[in-house]
């Protein structure tokens, strides 16, 4: 599982990032890919990068294969799993930008700068079922996909086909589809932090005997529905904080509240699902910060100059 976050400063600085929770560890490193860096395409003709990104994820064949990652324009991109529901074309389709699934992170990292730049060049977007290698899985993925102004949903399914989704809730899950995550949060409008009063009920007086009354039925188990609504919920409920220490605490308490404790779920392969990093960028610092699951000390790299100008990838044990 893994829950995705996003949320502004009251100076309109974004704070974006995520809990990779999985059962397998499928290794991570830090990593910094610099501008004029060869960007190769299955099927778009063969680029070089123009803005530095930053971000967590595996280096295959000289590619950057991120998980989630930033530009240094603002421009942050995370990709969740997203099982039964996401579906690839087999194949290109004449006059589409045709991308393979791996490839969305670099191609929306290089080309814009903005959501709105992204949402524009989407409606012409046909994610087709190519993997980097042919020994790789494709992932079945959706996106979030933010700046500083606002947040989109991407998802490519059978039923539906590619749909963009505003996302006011800063928030994405697993499955099911975003549009389903949204009307099951209806169900949840009497979730108040507010303490509830004494009541009379047939004569007999009740009183709220501790805090949190307000919010008896916030969901606390893991399922992707539960973390949506737990995590939607503390995100527009968490107050207004200044300063980027205080606004990273938010971040992180926020996305601990939905992670996974090895122990709480065993999946079909018999592993634990466990939250193995946590990991919030500061687009106003450029700044990554992460946490893993056995090291809660804070760990940060910024994009410097010489990063960002170099003509290799940095790569960093995370
Ligand atoms: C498993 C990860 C997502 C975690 C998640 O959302 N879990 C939820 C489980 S559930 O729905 O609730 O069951 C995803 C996120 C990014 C994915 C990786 C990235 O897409 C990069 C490559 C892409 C390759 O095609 C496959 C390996 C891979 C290295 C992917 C492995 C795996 O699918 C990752 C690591």
């Amino acid at each position: 599982m893994c829950t995705g976050l996003r949320f502004t400063d009251p100076e309109g600085n974004l704070y974006f990032g995520r809990n990779l929770d999985v059962g397998i560890d499928y290794g991570k490193k830090l990593i910094i890919t610099p501008r004029n860096y060869p960007l190769p395409y299955k099927f778009l003709d063969d680029s070089k990068t123009v803005k530095a990104t930053i971000g967590m994820g595996i280096v295959m064949d000289d590619y950057p294969l991120y998980f989630d990652c930033c530009n240094e324009d603002g421009l942050c991109i995370a990709g969740l799993n997203f099982p039964h529901y996401a579906q690839f074309s087999d194949g290109p389709v004449d006059g589409k930008t045709n991308l393979a699934p791996y490839e969305l992170m670099m191609w929306v990292t290089q080309e814009f700068s903005s959501v709105a730049e992204v949402k524009q060049a989407l409606k012409n977007v046909n994610l087709v079922n190519k993997a980097l290698i042919d020994s790789l899985p494709v992932a079945p993925l959706h996106w979030l996909i933010s700046d500083q102004h606002e947040a989109i949903v991407l998802e490519q399914s059978r039923q539906y086909g590619l749909r963009v989704f505003e996302n006011h809730l800063g928030v994405l899950t697993n499955s099911p589809d975003f549009a389903w995550q949204m009307t099951n949060l209806c169900n949840y409008t009497g979730l108040t932090p507010h303490d509830a009063k004494p009541q009379t009920w047939t004569k007999q007086n009740i009183i709220p005997l501790g805090v949190g009354t307000g919010s008896i039925g916030l969901p606390g188990d893991s399922v992707p529905a539960s973390r949506f609504v737990k995590a939607a919920y503390l995100n527009a409920n968490y107050p207004t904080v200044e300063g980027e220490t205080a606004n990273v605490a938010k971040f992180f308490n926020i996305l601990k509240a939905v992670a996974m404790v090895k122990g709480s779920v065993v999946n079909v392969k018999g592993k634990y699902e466990y939250t193995v990093y946590t990991a919030c960028y500061s687009a106003k610092t450029k700044t990554y910060y992460y946490n893993l699951y056995n090291d809660f000390n804070l760990h940060s790299c910024q994009l410097t100059d010489d990063q960002v100008n170099g003509n290799k990838l940095v790569v960093m044990d995370a």
